[in-house]
């Protein structure tokens, strides 16, 4: 096997493990949120957990490094998409060729807000995330520069979503759309949300993420 072919079996071997402990921890977090267990068994699930933290510590990145598992779109840590993040539901995402972006995820009890439905918060990390698809499937990659939402029924908890995504052509201002609605009822709107992105000139990119030429790359405009 050549050196290349070996390093992209490491890389394949490293992300399916990745994969592996965000859904195992993302379980766990859910059963963390969800028990009744007593006291007890709170405590010694606790001490184990800790245990758990030193062999991870012992090779970490810093705020400044890119995961090694990422590249070419992918982010492995998104909170929203990043299938090794425990914080992510997490939301698959698919471009149609008309450039409609679709998500589709299901929210456990660890998104509550009120009783039985998602926290708005939650809602709106989704629906951002979901904009910034649509505004990169225009060719830019860019950062939030401006989110409105409008919350008409709450979102089930436990209940396959789906959010839909737009360019919206009469919006003179660039601004482009999201809705969230149930897979079961698709036109039911249950969020609706409207995001303004903009791409950084290289000045700001260079400002914000210093001479990281990973960093660059992902708000490179070509
Ligand atoms: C496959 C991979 C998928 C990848 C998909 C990835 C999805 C990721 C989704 C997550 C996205 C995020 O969470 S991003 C994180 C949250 N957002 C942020 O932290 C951004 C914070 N904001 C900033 O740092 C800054 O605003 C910048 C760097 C974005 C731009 O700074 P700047 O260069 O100084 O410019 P600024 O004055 O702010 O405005 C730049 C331009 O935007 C316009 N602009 C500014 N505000 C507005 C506004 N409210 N509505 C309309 N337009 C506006 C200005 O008029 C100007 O237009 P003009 O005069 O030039 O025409």
């Amino acid at each position: 096997m050549s050196v290349e072919a070996a390093d992209d079996l490491a890389m394949r071997e490293r992300r399916r493990a990745v994969r592996e402990l965000g859904a195992v921890l993302r379980e766990l977090n859910e059963a963390a949120v969800s028990t009744e267990v007593d006291a007890e068994t709170l405590r010694q699930v606790a001490e184990r957990a800790r245990e758990l933290i030193a062999p991870l510590e012992a090779a970490a990145r810093t705020r400044d490094e890119m995961p090694s598992v990422d590249g070419a779109g992918r982010r492995m840590y998104n909170p929203v998409v990043g299938t090794g993040n425990p914080l992510s539901p997490p939301m698959s995402v698919e471009v149609a060729e008309d450039g409609t972006v679709v998500g589709t995820c299901t929210l456990g009890l660890a998104y509550e807000g009120p009783p039985r439905y998602t926290h708005g918060g939650v809602s709106a990390m989704l629906l951002d995330q979901l904009l910034g698809h649509v505004y990169a499937a225009s060719g830019k990659p860019g950062m939030t520069v401006k989110l409105s939402l409008r919350y008409r029924r709450p979102v089930p908890l436990r209940t396959p979503l789906r959010l839909t995504g737009w360019v919206d052509p009469d919006d003179g201002r660039g601004g482009s759309r999201a809705t969230i609605a149930t897979a079961d009822e698709p036109d039911v709107v249950l969020v609706e949300a409207r995001g303004v992105f903009v791409t950084p000139s290289p000045e700001r990119v260079k400002q914000l993420f210093g001479d990281n030429p990973a960093f660059a790359r992902r708000y490179k405009a070509d």
